[in-house]
């Protein structure tokens, strides 16, 4: 990967790290060295991390519009919090194919970017028709392991890139799963991915921000 639109996104799951230390370490990073960063932290941190500066992303939002939806995470209040993009479906979080279509059309309402997480090549494909601004793809069993996706399966990488052109060529692909080195990073971006999705790499650093630096050395 060489441009600086190039995506770094950071979700923070619900991992026990310090949502505010990371935000203003990828702030800090993404002013530096002109490399785009953003956090998705828990809902509840969403304004005092968009008060750092970071680019904000929610991890959901619901497949609902205002009204009685109790639980439901509303696309306008999380971009009200200052968040400018969300997730949408995880392997951690599987959401119904009508859901996740539902909640698209929330993220559109209010504005916000958008990446649907998938499993696999045929995921991805699937993903793209429904019209996200980006997909990531995930392989489930390298989540959260040392091994970057880039490297352990990289045929899945390529192949959903192949899968999402096919079906609309204004989709990015990112690829995560295990990425925590800036070497992942270029080796993403050799894929043909637009951005890399990652977790524990960052959330369970000791050292976040240095991290962050090793990451952009990839771009
Ligand atoms: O699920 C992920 C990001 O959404 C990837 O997690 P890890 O970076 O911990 O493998």
């Amino acid at each position: 990967m060489s441009d600086s639109d190039t995506l770094i996104l950071v979700n923070l799951k619900a991992y026990p790290c310090d949502p505010i230390e990371i935000a203003e370490a990828c702030a800090s990073v993404a002013a530096d060295t002109g490399a785009r960063i953003a956090v998705a932290p828990q809902a509840a941190h969403l304004s005092a991390v968009a008060d750092t500066g970071v680019e904000t992303w929610a991890q959901h939002v619901s497949p609902v519009e205002h009204g009685s939806h109790t639980g439901s995470t509303l696309a306008e209040a999380v971009a009200d919090a200052g968040a400018t993009g969300t997730l949408i479906n995880h392997s951690e979080n599987r959401l119904k194919l009508a859901d996740i279509d539902g909640s698209l059309a929330a993220a559109a309402r209010a504005g916000l970017e958008t990446c649907v997480c998938a499993n696999n090549p045929a995921q991805s494909g699937a993903a793209a028709a429904l019209g996200p601004d980006a997909v990531a793809v995930e392989p489930p069993e390298l989540i959260g392991g040392d091994v970057s996706v880039a490297s352990a399966d990289p045929a899945i990488v390529e192949d959903s890139v192949a899968a999402v052109e096919a079906v609309d060529a204004d989709v990015d692909l990112f690829c995560g799963a295990g990425v925590s080195t800036g070497e992942d990073v270029a080796a993403a971006g050799e894929l043909g991915a637009t951005g890399v999705l990652l977790a524990s790499g960052v959330a369970k650093a000791d050292d976040p921000e240095a991290v962050l630096r090793d990451l952009v050395s990839g771009l």
